[in-house]
């Protein structure tokens, strides 16, 4: 099946009159903003509201704890912001993952309305080495696909994985799942301190249906321009 790949911007900074330039410049060029811990907890969920009225946003908060306390924080979170996409760590568990789309559901009855429940599988800034420090002697790649169908089969709508699971995930999962991308890394593009990464027309390829791309864009000399040529790679 073809799909076409959209690009999410990571606004990541703790700077509200960057974000909001940023926001600007971009203008259509970028699909959706992601924001997330740094813009969040340094200008607060006013901020969020403001930076990102008028664009589809990706609110990454990444929440896990106890079921419960997923479930009320998720809801007041997406009842003030209405976020398109928004994320719980699988590792969370099953009854986690549940109980966050329930809360989904109570607050948007509508499906078109609710935002899509993501759930982060491997950390894209983890590599077998990472892994086995906090215990996992499986390989990143198993331990997506092990989280992944757990999430899937528990209310999740979607993952956020590494380009290098895309085709086990479709393999497994089917198309169904929306497949959000971080660590892309445009050729030539500095890692930083992600791990497992790819290049976006590469994961376009594998099956993403987001990519998510921070500095690359925003350290770049010109954002913009920069956001337009990852588009171009992706069309
Ligand atoms: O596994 C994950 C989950 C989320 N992210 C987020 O995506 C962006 C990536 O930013 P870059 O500057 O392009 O590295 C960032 O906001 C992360 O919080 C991720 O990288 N990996």
């Amino acid at each position: 099946m073809s799909r076409h790949t959209r690009l999410i911007a990571a606004i990541d900074t703790k700077d509200i009159t960057q974000a909001k330039q940023w926001v600007k410049d971009f203008g259509k060029t970028v699909d959706a903003i992601k924001l997330g811990f740094e813009f969040t907890y340094s200008c607060g969920l006013e901020a969020v509201k403001e930076v990102s009225a008028g664009h589809k946003l990706f609110l990454d908060l990444k929440l896990h704890d106890i079921p419960n306390t997923v479930a009320s924080g998720l809801s007041a979170l997406t009842k003030s912001l209405s976020p398109a996409l928004t994320t719980i760590h699988a590792s969370g568990g099953a009854e986690m993952i549940h109980r966050a789309r329930e809360a989904l559901e109570e607050n948007f009855p509508s499906p078109d309305t609710r935002p899509k429940l993501l759930a982060v599988t491997v950390l894209t800034s983890m590599d077998q080495t990472g892994l086995n420090q906090i215990g996992v002697t499986g390989t990143p790649h198993d331990q997506v696909i092990r989280l992944g169908k757990l999430a899937i089969d528990s209310g999740a709508d979607g993952l956020v994985c590494s380009a290098h699971e895309l085709v086990a995930l479709r393999d497994n999962l089917g198309d169904k799942p929306i497949l959000v991308v971080p660590g892309i890394r445009p050729q030539g593009s500095e890692a930083n301190d992600q791990k497992r990464i790819m290049t976006p027309r590469q994961a376009s390829n594998a099956g993403a249906d987001w990519i998510v791309v921070g500095r690359p864009i925003t350290q770049a000399k010109n954002p913009a321009a920069t956001a337009q040529a990852i588009q171009d790679e992706l069309s």
